[in-house]
Parts: C-alpha cells; sequence; structure tokens
C-alpha cells in the first residue's frame, strides 16, 4: 500500500467558486426570509391560578368532577330547522384579490394557486377576505420541485395512485404541504392568549369576529390551532363562547367520547373552561389534520374566479378552464360520494355501538382530511352543552344521526344545503336522477324516511352491502401502497445515518495530531473516501454532481461489499486501493471511537449509537 506524504492531507479543500457565491446568496436570502422568533415561544402565563372571580374546569383523560347543581338552560339540540336553512356565506370579494401575489404560491400547479398553506389552512383568496386586518403569515417558500423528483412514471412504483394514496408525488408534495402548515404561524397581534391550561401559539383556523358568524347551537363558536406544551404536537381547539359550566360533571361524555377511536371520527382529547378570552369559555381539544377542509368547502363553496397569474397561465383556454373549475366544484363523482356514505356510516355504527349518538353530521362539520377520506369533527361538544337538560331518547337521537347523514347526500348530490327540505325535495330528486345512480337516490331517501331503523340495518340494505367490500378492498390497497412508500422513505434514513456518521467523523480539528485520524493512520481513508464520493471533477477539474454516483457509493459502503476501488490523494502523488467492506470497518471503528470519548465525557448517561 503507499503510503501519503502530509502535503496531500493538507492540500486545501476543492471550493467551486459559484458554489461559494451561490452559497453566500442563499444565506443572504435565508437571513431576509428567516421569521423572526414567535412571540409565543415566551409564554406569560394569563391562565386560570390568576383569575379567580370564577371556577374553571378540565377534563383530562378520564377524570370526573364533583356534583354540583346544574343550571344549564334548556335547548334541544336534536334538530336545527334554523341551521338547517342557514345560507353559507359566499363571499365573492376575492375577485378584489385577483392579481395578488401569494408568496409560497405553488407555481407548478396552476389550481392551487391559493393561500391555503399560509397557517390558515382552509381559507383560500376568498377566505381571507373575511378578515379585516389579515394575519401576515411569513415562511419560506418551499421549492416543491425539489421534494418531487421528475422520475420517468414508468420507474416510480405507485405512479398513478389509488383510491386513498395520491401518487407518488403528489402525496409528497400533499405531505410536504401539511407540514408547511403545521410550521406557519402568525406574528401579529391577534389579542389571543399567549398561553391556554398548556397550549401555546393560537391560529384561528376560521374568520374570527364577523357579525354574520354561524352559531354552533346557542353559542357562537371559534376553531383555532394550538401547540400542545407536553409534546409540541399540534391540536385543534374548539372554543365555545360565553358559556358558563356550572358542574364539573358535564365533562363526563368527554371520557366516554375520548374512548371511541374511529378512523372516521376526529378524536376527542380533552376539554377545559377558561377565563383567558375574558369571557366564559368551554374549549374542547381535538386532533389536528392539516390543510383538512369542510365538505362544504371542498365542494360546495363557489370556486374564486382565477387569479391573474392563471389568466395569464391559461390565455385562450380560460373559458374551458373556468368550465372544468365549475363542474369540478359541482359534481363529486360517484365513487367518492360512496366512499364518503361508507365511511360516515361506519363512524355512524360505532358511536351507536358505544350508545351515543354522533348529533353533527353536517357539511361544515365533516372534514376532507385526505384522499377520499372525511372524518366527523365536533363530535361531543354537544353532549357537554347539553348535560343536564332533559334530553331526548338516545334511541331518537340515533334515528337523528340517520336522517342528517340523508340530507347530507342530498345536499353534496345537489351542490345545495336545503336539497331536502320539502320546498326542494322534488327538484333535488331530478337533479340527483341525472348524475347519479339509483342506488344513491333509494339510500337517500331511505334515511330521509320516517321509517324507525337501526344502523345495522342501513348496512345491511343491497345497494349498501357490496360497497362496504368495494371499500375494504381499497383500504386494503392503500396500505400496499404506503408500504411500498415506506420502504423507500427506509432507505433514505439508513443513508441519512451514514451521512451523520461521515460528517461527526470528518474534519475533526481535536484529532489533527492523532496518529490514527492522520494520513498515515487507517482513518484517512475515510477522509479519500469522502473526496471520491463528494468532491470528484471532470477532465477539466470541474466539480461532478452526480447524485446516483453518490447514492451508489453509500449504498455499497452501508452494505460492505467487496467491491474495490482506488482512492487517490488531493495531490494526486499516491493512491489506495480499499474494498467497501474496509472503509466500512474504518468508519465503525472511528464512530465507535467517538462514542467512547462521548461517553467517557458523559459517564452515567446512556450513549446514543446511530
Ligand atoms: N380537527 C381539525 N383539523 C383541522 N382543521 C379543522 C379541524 N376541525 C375544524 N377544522 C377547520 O376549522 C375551520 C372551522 O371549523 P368549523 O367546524 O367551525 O367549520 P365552519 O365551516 O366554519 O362551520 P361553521 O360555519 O359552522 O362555523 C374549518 O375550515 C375546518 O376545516
Amino acid at each position: 500500500m503507499a503510503t501519503i506524504s502530509p502535503e496531500a492531507v493538507n492540500a486545501p479543500v476543492f471550493v467551486p467558486k459559484f458554489a461559494i457565491a451561490a452559497a453566500a446568496a442563499s444565506a443572504a436570502s435565508r437571513n431576509a426570509s428567516t421569521p423572526p422568533p414567535s412571540s409565543a415561544e415566551t409564554f406569560s402565563s394569563t391562565t386560570s391560578s390568576t383569575l379567580t372571580s370564577d371556577p374553571e374546569y378540565s377534563y383530562v383523560g378520564g377524570e370526573n368532577g364533583h356534583d354540583k347543581q346544574q343550571q344549564v338552560g334548556q335547548q334541544d339540540y336534536g334538530y336545527h330547522p334554523e341551521y338547517e336553512n342557514y345560507e353559507y356565506p359566499v363571499d365573492q370579494s376575492g375577485i378584489a384579490a385577483q392579481g395578488m401575489e401569494p408568496t409560497g404560491t405553488n407555481y407548478y400547479d396552476p389550481n392551487e394557486m391559493d393561500y391555503r398553506s399560509h397557517g390558515y389552512p382552509q381559507h383560500d383568496v376568498v377566505g381571507t377576505a373575511y378578515y379585516n386586518a389579515a394575519p401576515v403569515f411569513l415562511r419560506q417558500p418551499l421549492n416543491y420541485l425539489l421534494y418531487t423528483p421528475s422520475t420517468p412514471p414508468e420507474l416510480v412504483r405507485n405512479a398513478e395512485g389509488s383510491h386513498f394514496v395520491p401518487a407518488s408525488a403528489d402525496l409528497r408534495q400533499t405531505l410536504q404541504k401539511r407540514s408547511e402548515t403545521i410550521r406557519g404561524v402568525t406574528h401579529e397581534d391577534l389579542g389571543l392568549p399567549e398561553e391556554l391550561q398548556g397550549y401555546h401559539t393560537l391560529v384561528p383556523l376560521e374568520p374570527t369576529g364577523t357579525p354574520d358568524r354561524k352559531k354552533l347551537g346557542n353559542w357562537h363558536s371559534t376553531v383555532y390551532r394550538a401547540i400542545r406544551t407536553t409534546d409540541g404536537i399540534p391540536h385543534v381547539l374548539r372554543r365555545i363562547e360565553n358559556y358558563r359550566m356550572t358542574n364539573q360533571a358535564a365533562f363526563a361524555p368527554i371520557e366516554i367520547w375520548s374512548r371511541i377511536q374511529h378512523p372516521s371520527i376526529v378524536p376527542v382529547r380533552e376539554a377545559f373552561t377558561t377565563l383567558s378570552f375574558n369571557d366564559n369559555s368551554l374549549v374542547v381539544s381535538y386532533a389536528y389534520f392539516p390543510n383538512a377542509q369542510t365538505l362544504y368547502d371542498a365542494h360546495m363553496k363557489p370556486k374564486p374566479l382565477p387569479t391573474y397569474q392563471q389568466a395569464v397561465y391559461y390565455g385562450r383556454h380560460q373559458q374551458r378552464h373556468q368550465q372544468q373549475l365549475q363542474s369540478q366544484q359541482q359534481f363529486i363523482p360517484e365513487r367518492t360520494l360512496w366512499s364518503y356514505i361508507i365511511q360516515l356510516l361506519s363512524a355512524i355504527k360505532k358511536v351507536h355501538d358505544h350508545g351515543q349518538a354522533v348529533r353533527m353530521i353536517d357539511v361544515s362539520k365533516v372534514l376532507v382530511t385526505g384522499k377520499n377520506r372525511v372524518r366527523i369533527s365536533s363530535c361531543c361538544i354537544f353532549d357537554v352543552l347539553l348535560f343536564g337538560t332533559p334530553q331526548q331518547d338516545m334511541a331518537v337521537s340515533q334515528q337523528d344521526d340517520l336522517l342528517k347523514l340523508g340530507r347530507l347526500i342530498f345536499a353534496l348530490c345537489t351542490n345545495n344545503v336545503s336539497a331536502s327540505s320539502p320546498s326542494n325535495m322534488q327538484k333535488s330528486l331530478e337533479m340527483m336522477k341525472k348524475m347519479y345512480s339509483v342506488d344513491v337516490q333509494a339510500l337517500a331517501l331511505f334515511l330521509c324516511s320516517k321509517i324507525t331503523k337501526t344502523i345495522d340495518q342501513v348496512l345491511e340494505m343491497p345497494v349498501v352491502r357490496p360497497r362496504i367490500l368495494q371499500e375494504h378492498d381499497e383500504a386494503l390497497m392503500a396500505t400496499d401502497v404506503l408500504e411500498t412508500e415506506l420502504l423507500g422513505e427506509l432507505e433514505n434514513a439508513r443513508l441519512f445515518r451514514l451521512m451523520c456518521k461521515f460528517g461527526f467523523i470528518n474534519e475533526r480539528p481535536e484529532f489533527a495530531r492523532d496518529a490514527r485520524w492522520s494520513e498515515t493512520g487507517d482513518r484517512y481513508i475515510i477522509k479519500l473516501f469522502r473526496d471520491y464520493v463528494f468532491h470528484q471533477v471532470d477532465e477539466h477539474g470541474n466539480p461532478v454532481l452526480d447524485l446516483s454516483h453518490v447514492l451508489t457509493c453509500l449504498n455499497k459502503l452501508d452494505a460492505g461489499t467487496d467491491e474495490k476501488l482506488m482512492l487517490v490523494a488531493r495531490d494526486e502523488q499516491s493512491c489506495l486501493v480499499v474494498s467497501y467492506k474496509d472503509i466500512k470497518t474504518c468508519i465503525a471503528n472511528a464512530f465507535d471511537d467517538l462514542v467512547r470519548a462521548t461517553t467517557a465525557s458523559q459517564a452515567g448517561k446512556e450513549p446514543h449509537v446511530m
């Protein structure tokens, strides 16, 4: 084996000039666009402990309150005619936003040109117009192309996508957007509490303070996203304003609902009352699904007119594009509709089997959380609000659930929230006939009929049964597809760990005098291998940035193959012929040394070995 001179080791590291310039430029832009630290990171406690005028109650994980006299007003929430005929706000003022340049817009998908990923995931251009002064969200724009490799479709294992899982590239984009949404914060002062019973960084997910806000029963309610302090996980907090709780036993339904786990029900976490909003508020915490949209927002809300960029993009095809948008929003494909129906039926079955009623099956309370996936949100709110009031029989409430599902099907099929009202029924049926099979109609009519029925009878219907099997098959297909996707990610994790080891080992100045880390020691091989993988130059001395070369080398290294390679010193005066197996051993030994040094300095602590 040739020995290598000290000059070779100390030869300067090659750094291409343009790379320095690019790095400097990107650092500058990073500094410019990095948001300042959130004020919410430093909490000031304005919680219950300092506010003693009114008791604050909370329920977490099965605690039952003590008995007190019930003073909750008597309301009947079984059916709300006023809710039924509610005019959903259709704000066309988004037109005014045309031509605005939304930062971080996904320019690669013209249909996605909206503000959805700015921390207000559910509100697009139209939605932001609700705010008097829309909060500004600072974020670093992501270049989605970097995350979505332009691999030819025939080489991608999940190029087409399945019923529940989008194609690989779309799946990655969707997940990126979700994580971007989770990290979005507002730096504007919205007058929200900085800390709320173990949650911080509150961000409203819907317009607040608008005069024509829709009510939840008799109360105004607002939905926030907030981070739970104990685990850093974002949650949804639904706040019921001006709700005075008189008996902590009203939290009993939370315990029951926290045991109901179903893929089509948004899980309930905990509930508490608070004075932090300067009123008596009830807050119920739920799991958060980033970028979830209500069924109304996803399918029924009129789409905003095209933005200036879209108009330019589509040019003379503008009209056709607009027609496409219109038809997209008007008619849900029958397959998707059945998927929603089966998921909701299954959720209802679970709830009824627990002796409860869902009570909230409405286009504004069912969330679309993924491709063809729906979940019922806001469960158990009414159980808490109604606690202590004379209740209607549970069997009647369960009948109501089925009736509400029937109405929801009518609403989705006709794009009209009051499609099932007696005056609209005939027209709705005619519309339905044009677009959907008789099976959909038969089910919707049965659910809306006065015949007494149970969820089991509905699930036994000949129009429903085969669709359950189909749904089951699609769900299994989805797990297969996701397993394949995960396999690819496992590889990434393996290579990432290897890269970390490299980072830990290479160029450690504190070992510069150690013979084993020097150019004559076996560790020198690692440095040369790093150059071989990352610092190759072509015959003209230009850097070679070949990712497949890097991946091939790292995979061979990780496997420790016997294949040999020639490592050349930087001064090209000497070379070494070694196998990947040798290099792997060197890296393992060097890393073990580092681990030992770490554990020696932190005697008693568990080492984190990779
Ligand atoms: N668990 C959740 N995860 C993510 N987003 C949610 C969750 N629950 C609600 N949201 C979002 O919060 C927003 C407000 O929810 P809400 O239930 O109030 O719907 P809404 O359309 O405003 O209905 P309403 O008109 O009755 O207030 C919606 O855009 C919804 O998508």
